[in-house]
Parts: C-alpha cells; structure tokens; sequence
C-alpha cells in the first residue's frame, strides 16, 4: 500500500467506483446500512467489490449487523475488510474476527481527547482503528455526517494498532487535516459528493490528488 492510504466510503455506482480506482484510492467502503443514503445491495455491492477486486481493498461497511448478515455479505461480496461502525464490542469485533478471517476496522467517534481512550480496548482486536467525527445531535446515521473534530488530538498518538482520520474531508481541507494530525492513512465520504449520498468524479479526483499533495509525517 502507498504511504499514505486513502479510503473512498459509500461508492454506490460503477462509475464512482471506477473513478475511484483510477484516481488510486487504497480502499473503497460499501456500506450496508439502510438509512444511509449510501446504502447499497449485495447484489450491487458483488458488481462494485469485483470491479474493485486486486485494485483496492474492498470494505464492507456495517452498523450493529447481526451473524446472519454479516455471513451473507461475506459470502457473496467477500470483503477484503469489515468496518463495524455501531456499539459492536471488542468481543463481537474479535468473533467477527476469527470466524470470517477478515480484516477488521473498528470505528471509534470523537469530538474530544478523552473520546480516544476507548480506542485503546479496540486496538486489541481490531486492525485498524477509524477515529470518526461524533454524529450532531438528531442524525440518523453514525457516520458519513460530513462534520469535523480537531485534527490535532490524533498528533502523536501511541496506539498498538494503525489509526485513521476520518470526519468532513474534502478536496479543500485533506492537507490541512493530514499536516495537522500526522496521519497517515485517512477515510473520507460527503466531501466527494454533490449532494448527500452522490458522489462526484471530478471531486474524487480532486479528493485523492489533494491527499496525495499532502506532507505526509516522516517524509
Ligand atoms: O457514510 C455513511 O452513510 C455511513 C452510514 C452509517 C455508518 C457509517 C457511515 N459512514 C462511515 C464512513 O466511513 C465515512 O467515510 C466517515 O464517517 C466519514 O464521513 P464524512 O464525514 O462524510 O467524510
């Protein structure tokens, strides 16, 4: 994988997807949630993840998803990953683990420092940890709000596992947020969309040029 790892979530269309991978995404989110605009079926979601197959490592997306669901999407998607992105404990998150032979990534929402300790009980299972902006109040959905939080608390982090920023990334700001963090691998979905749940090529373009731009830390 490159230095810096980027990952597209909530593709939903073939060429979204394409736009995506030529623009060299890492990773591609397919999320399975179906109050988010985002959401796709397996059947969709089997078109887009063997489009991305051997390209970027496919994520599946899921909130609080039971065994049975989980089952299906990694039988007939067969996901390089699971992004838990609910209340899923790190006893559920080290299950899923062992029994689908997945990466796992556990979302962990902050809007302050002392949000980050809860990372610390993931970090055992999990492979990756996404550290996602705090819902606002009355959102529907846990993710993909397209809000913030202060880059800098992930500066200098000590976390036993990779760790990235995700939270109202856009072409205009993803330098910004990758100097100020250090980061080096960040996760980003309304800030590439012309309006709520549909992306745009040009600005996935713009999104993954301007994370490339970016001074990585220990460049
Ligand atoms: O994107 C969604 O619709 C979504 C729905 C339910 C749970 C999580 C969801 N997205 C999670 C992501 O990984 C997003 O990329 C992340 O929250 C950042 O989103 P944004 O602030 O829009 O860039």
């Amino acid at each position: 994988m490159a230095d810096l790892i980027i990952k597209i979530c909530g593709l939903s269309t073939e060429e979204t997807m394409q736009a995506a991978l030529d623009a060299g995404a890492d990773m591609i989110g397919l999320v399975f949630f179906p109050k988010s605009p985002r959401h796709v079926s397996l059947s969709q979601a089997c078109k887009l993840a063997d489009m991305a197959r051997g390209k970027a490592e496919i994520v599946a997306l899921t909130v609080d998803m039971n065994l049975d669901g989980l089952s299906r999407i990694n039988e007939l998607v067969a996901p390089d990953w699971f992004q838990f992105h609910g209340s899923e404990t790190p006893e559920a998150c080290a299950a899923a683990k062992v029994m689908y032979k997945k990466k796992v990534m556990k979302a962990v929402p902050i809007s302050e420092a002392a949000d980050l300790e809860q990372a610390q009980f993931y970090s055992i299972v999990a492979d990756m940890i996404l550290f996602d902006a705090k819902p606002p109040q009355g959102s529907d959905v846990p993710g993909g709000n397209g809000v913030s939080y202060d880059w800098s608390l992930l500066k200098d982090l000590d976390l036993s596992k990779p760790f990235m920023l995700s939270g109202g990334l856009d072409p205009s700001n993803v330098a910004d947020a990758i100097a100020q963090s250090g980061v080096k691998a960040i996760d980003a979905s309304s800030g590439m969309e012309r309006e709520r749940g549909v992306k745009d090529v040009e600005l996935i373009r713009a999104f993954v040029a301007a994370a490339r731009g970016a001074k990585v830390a220990g460049e």
